[in-house]
Formats: C-alpha cells, sequence, structure tokens
C-alpha cells in the first residue's frame, strides 16, 4: 500500500542539496549532511531522521535507483536529476507522489520494470560500482556476494558503555527510564545494541560521558590486545581515539596511552572526548619526524589501527562505495606495510601488538602480516580474528594479535 503523507518541500530540498554536495562537490556524507541539519536548528527529530536517514539511504542505492531513472551511472554528478532520483527513491519506500507538485511526472511501471530487471545483476541491486565487486570477488571468492548483501543494509547503533563511570546494569536502567530499549551483544562484554534508532548523542548519559557509539566489532579490537592495568599502550594510528577510550578503560584509568596521529585536529576531538569520558592515562601526541624513533622499545601494548579502504564499514559509510578509487587501494596497502614494518619496533621485547583494519580484503590484513611474519622472525601470530559483516551483524574488521620475542 501506497504512502499518502504531505512531504514538507523544505525536506526534499534539503535532501536535495545534500546530494549535490556529497556526489557533486564531493564532500563526505557524514559533514553534508550534519552541515545541512545545523544550518536549520528549528527542525524537530523526525524532520532530521528524515533527511538523514533517506540521503544515506539514496547514497547506499545510488546505483540501483539511477538504474531505475534509466542511467546506470555510478558518477551522476548531474544535480538537475537528483529531485527525480529522490521520486524514485521515496516511491520505492511506497510514497505516492501521484499528487505531489514536488517532483515531474513519475512513470511507475518503467521503475518497477528496472527494479525487476536489476535483481539479475547483484552489482546493481546492491550498488557497488564494477571495479570493486570484480577486485573483493577475486579475493574472498564464493563469500563476496552474502557480504555485499549484509554490507548493503543500513547500519546498527551500538554503544560501548564507559565502565570507568557506570556499570553496564546501571546505564541499561537509566536509558530504559527514558524508553530507551538496549540489548546485550553476545561475546561483546562492553557492547549494548540500540533498539529502535534515535540520535543517542542528545541524551544526557552522552553528554555525561557514560558511553560512546563504537561497533561491537570494533569493540572487539582493544579487548584482542590483552592489556593490563598499569601497562604503558601505545595507540599509534588514534584517530579521534574510539579504540583509545577504549583501551583507557579497559585499564581503569591507570596506567598510560600514548595517543598518536598525523593529523592534529583527531587528536583535539580525542582531548575532548577523554575529557567527557572522565579519563586521566590518555596523552595525546601529534607524530613528527623523530617521534616514532624516539619510541623505540618502549610499549608494552601497540595498538596499530592502520588507515585502510574502509571496505568492512560500508553500511555505515555508503560514499566510500563511490569515493573510493583503485589508486587509492594500492596506495593504501604501501602505507600499511611501512606503518607495520616501522611502528613494531615501537615495542618492548615480550610485548604484544594489534594490527587492524576495517577492511575485509586479505590484501589488507593476513596477507600484510603474513609478509610482516616473514621479514620479521623476532615477532610471531598469536591469534587473529576477522569479524564478517554477514556473520556477525557487525561492521567488518581485521586484527591480529602479534608477540615480539
Ligand atoms: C583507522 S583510522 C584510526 C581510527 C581510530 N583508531 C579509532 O578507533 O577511532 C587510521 C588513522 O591513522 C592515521 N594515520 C594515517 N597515516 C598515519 C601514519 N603514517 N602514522 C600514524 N597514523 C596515521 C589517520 O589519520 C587515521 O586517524
Amino acid at each position: 500500500m501506497s504512502k499518502v503523507i504531505k512531504l514538507f518541500p523544505p525536506l526534499i530540498e534539503a535532501i536535495e542539496k545534500a546530494l549535490v554536495e556529497i556526489f557533486v562537490e564531493n564532500r563526505k556524507a557524514d559533514k553534508a549532511i550534519s552541515g545541512i541539519l545545523k544550518s536549520n536548528p528549528k527542525w524537530g527529530s523526525r524532520d532530521r531522521g528524515f533527511i538523514a536517514e533517506n540521503t544515506y539511504d539514496m547514497v547506499r542505492n545510488w546505483r540501483l535507483i539511477n538504474f531505475c531513472y534509466g542511467k546506470d551511472d555510478v558518477n551522476n554528478k548531474l544535480a538537475g536529476t537528483y529531485r527525480d532520483l529522490i521520486g524514485i527513491w521515496l516511491v520505492f519506500k511506497g510514497y505516492d507522489l501521484s499528487n505531489s507538485s514536488l517532483f515531474g511526472k513519475i512513470d511507475i511501471e518503467k521503475i518497477n520494470e528496472r527494479r525487476l530487471e536489476a535483481e539479475k545483476d547483484r552489482r546493481i541491486k546492491y550498488s557497488v560500482a564494477d571495479w570493486m565487486d570484480e577486485k573483493i570477488s577475486e579475493e574472498i571468492g564464493v563469500t563476496w556476494p552474502r557480504e555485499l548483501e549484509a554490507l548493503s543494509n543500513q547500519a546498527e547503533v551500538f554503544l560501548r558503555v564507559n565502565t570507568t563511570k557506570i556499570s553496564k546494569e546501571d546505564l541499561i536502567k537509566l536509558l530504559k527510564e527514558k524508553d530507551v530499549e538496549v540489548s546485550e551483544v553476545e561475546g561483546v562484554e562492553s557492547a549494548l545494541l540500540l533498539q529502535k534508532r534515535m540520535n543517542v548523542f542528545s541524551l544526557e548519559e552522552f553528554r555525561k560521558g557514560f558511553f560512546e557509539v563504537q561497533d561491537a566489532g570494533s569493540q572487539m579490537i582493544s579487548e584482542l590486545l590483552d592489556i593490563q592495568p598499569e601497562q604503558r599502550v601505545i595507540d599509534a594510528c588514534a584517530g579521534a581515539g574510539g579504540k583509545t577510550l577504549h583501551m583507557a578503560n579497559i585499564m581503569k584509568n591507570k596506567g598510560r596511552i600514548i595517543a598518536l596521529d598525523v593529523e592534529e585536529h583527531k587528536l583535539v576531538e580525542l582531548k575532548t572526548r577523554s575529557k567527557r569520558n572522565g579519563l586521566s592515562n590518555i596523552e595525546p601526541k601529534l607524530i613528527e619526524s623523530k617521534t616514532i624513533k624516539r619510541l623505540r622499545d618502549t610499549a608494552d601494548r601497540l595498538l596499530l589501527d592502520v588507515p585502510c579502504s574502509g571496505l568492512g564499514v560500508l553500511k555505515r559509510n555508503p560514499d566510500a562505495k563511490w569515493k573510493l578509487k583503485p589508486e587509492f587501494l594500492e596506495e593504501i596497502k604501501q602505507v600499511q606495510a611501512t606503518i607495520l614494518q616501522d611502528y613494531s619496533k615501537i615495542l618492548k621485547s615480550g610485548g604484544k601488538m594489534v594490527y587492524a583494519t576495517c577492511s575485509i580484503l586479505p590484501s589488507e590484513n593476513e596477507k600484510q602480516v603474513e609478509k610482516f611474519l616473514a621479514n620479521n622472525p623476532d615477532y610471531f601470530l598469536i591469534k587473529e580474528n576477522k569479524v564478517s559483516p554477514a556473520k556477525s551483524g557487525f561492521d567488518g574488521f581485521y586484527m591480529a594479535l602479534i608477540g615480539r620475542v
């Protein structure tokens, strides 16, 4: 049954503007959407949800929507067509647009015909670029179609309890009092799964630092590092500190974590997050020419959460489907190999490190580790874990725990 709902023109215009920023001006989807939402503070939470959700879903299904429009073009930069594409998307979602003046004539029969045709080709059905489908298929073979299907879904929202401030049980209780239902996640101690999508950042419990938003698969990475309180830990690619904060929690806010990155603005954000989380054992430090050399043989535990293709997190960052280029993939593999080789020297003899990515490609994962171990006989593999989006419902990750003799 079609939904006959009056569509508010500014909301459709906002989606159109977001699509132009993402596809024509090449802005990142999350930045484009949050900028547009910020510029209109009067919109209520339902309107914000409508804009954000439909924009993300359109980016996620961009090839399919364009195909149904009659253009199999993953790189459609013709902003003049975007209003029609929004119309097609809303028809997919069951809206009746026949009396809406916001859209031109929409040929529903043709759209349905094309949609049926798209079923025959997974690249169109699940909206992925040809090169990406070919590359991943070549590397992971028969498991790719199931992973692709899983990566085409909307990502679930997982919270990570900040146990420095509150217990898991108390947080569940507090959230329940506000009708925010969460459930525990089997196998991931610190994770809670949000049952109904909402803006959790507006909750008082977030502002008080009782939880962070972090995928359950990502939470498994810091768990694997076998960290003890009082240790000296180095997080060498800390970014804004998603995993740094988790490790600081595991250490019960004791010991010391040096959080490194090459981008200063991320470390500035990490400082704000540490403060909100009530953590004082984190020391952010910008990487300069001699930083890595000076840190040689100083870490009991080392996390190398290296930059990667992000092919495991397409649910969360759907614009990467269109923005990632094969040349970047080759470049980033080189960066990963260099980081693994050079930064591993930071580890003390007898220490442990984790090499991790949010990719599902073996060439960024186990192949990198195999090459490193072959060239560095004083390091050995303790265990590795691959998080499959299809099997877990989480994002896709790889993590290897490596010891130094
Ligand atoms: C996968 S992200 C890290 C995410 C972060 N650990 C988290 O949990 O939120 C990889 C990070 O590596 C940083 N990076 C890129 N090149 C680097 C290098 N040569 N040395 C250290 N960090 C680097 C990037 O700025 C980025 O923040």
